[in-house]
């Protein structure tokens, strides 16, 4: 039987006449990888926002370990296991790769574990940061101030961060944007090789990445989702096509 992570439902958020958040039902399971699709303007971003909680939904449910989050603030959220990719803006440009990663694991273990923050010796929190750029494939470029890193370097930098964290969901909003064929691959290689610990709700505009990676697709269109199935299923869906697809082909 598998765990359900996040559950969505009948959820509305509008700005204005805009309807960006339009009824959505959606649900990740543990170990899926469940990707959120649709064009530009679609309100994938709103829903990522109301799912980590910047932004309050106008009405539904949002519950996370079967909990009912939408009264819990972000930092509260993220101590839960909701994690959610570091924007690039997040990373401490003036430090290194290491330390930004050792600042993700102070932060979690924040105003909960103050204890054991303070008994917990440097060399312990630099381990630890050490395993996560290592899974991430930049450990050789640990002491490299963050502003020298490559672009793609930033992205994977951004995971590690993420994974200090030690999330049970993760949110990623186009975590392939700006890296090159080599470095998509690398990631979905690396996203495929994280769901069995952590699931995923995945943004992605890249659609080579999404059906290499994808348990699941809803395809979100003017704040809706039309569609939630396999990746077959999307493919196959007429309405999805027409809608969103069909606009790439
Ligand atoms: N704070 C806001 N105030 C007013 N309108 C907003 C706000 N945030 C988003 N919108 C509008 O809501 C709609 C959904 O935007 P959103 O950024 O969620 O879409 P998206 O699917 O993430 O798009 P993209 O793929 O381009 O990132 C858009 O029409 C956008 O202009």
């Amino acid at each position: 039987m598998t765990e359900t992570l996040l559950e969505i439902k009948g959820l509305r958020k509008s700005f204005g006449a805009l309807k960006a958040t339009d009824d959505v039902n959606l649900d990740v399971q543990a170990g899926e990888i469940h990707a959120l699709i649709g064009p530009n303007g679609a309100g994938k971003s709103t829903l990522i926002g109301q799912i980590a909680g910047g932004l309050k939904p106008d009405e539904g449910q949002i519950r996370f370990l079967n909990r009912d989050v939408i009264p819990l603030s972000v930092a509260k959220r993220a101590r839960m296991g909701l994690g959610r990719s570091f924007q690039i803006s997040s990373l401490a440009m003036e430090v290194s790769a290491l330390k930004n990663v050792i600042l993700a694991v102070q932060a979690r273990e924040g105003s909960s574990f103050k204890f054991w923050k303070q008994v917990r010796s440097d060399q312990g929190l630099m381990d630890e940061a050490m395993i996560q750029l290592e899974r991430v494939g930049l450990a050789d470029s640990a002491r490299t101030v963050t502003s020298e890193l490559s672009h793609g370097q930033r992205r994977q930098l951004e995971v590690a961060c993420a994974l200090a964290l030690k999330p049970k969901l993760l949110l990623l909003d186009e975590p392939m944007a700006g890296l090159g064929a080599g470095g998509s691959q690398r990631l979905t290689e690396f996203l495929e090789s994280l769901k069995a610990e952590v699931g995923i709700l995945l943004i992605e505009h890249d659609m080579d990445a999404v059906f290499q990676l994808a348990d699941r697709i809803s395809v979100l269109v003017y704040g809706r989702v039309i569609e939630t199935g396999t990746v077959d299923q999307i493919r196959q869906s007429a309405q999805v096509r027409e809608a969103y697809l069909g606009e790439e082909e």
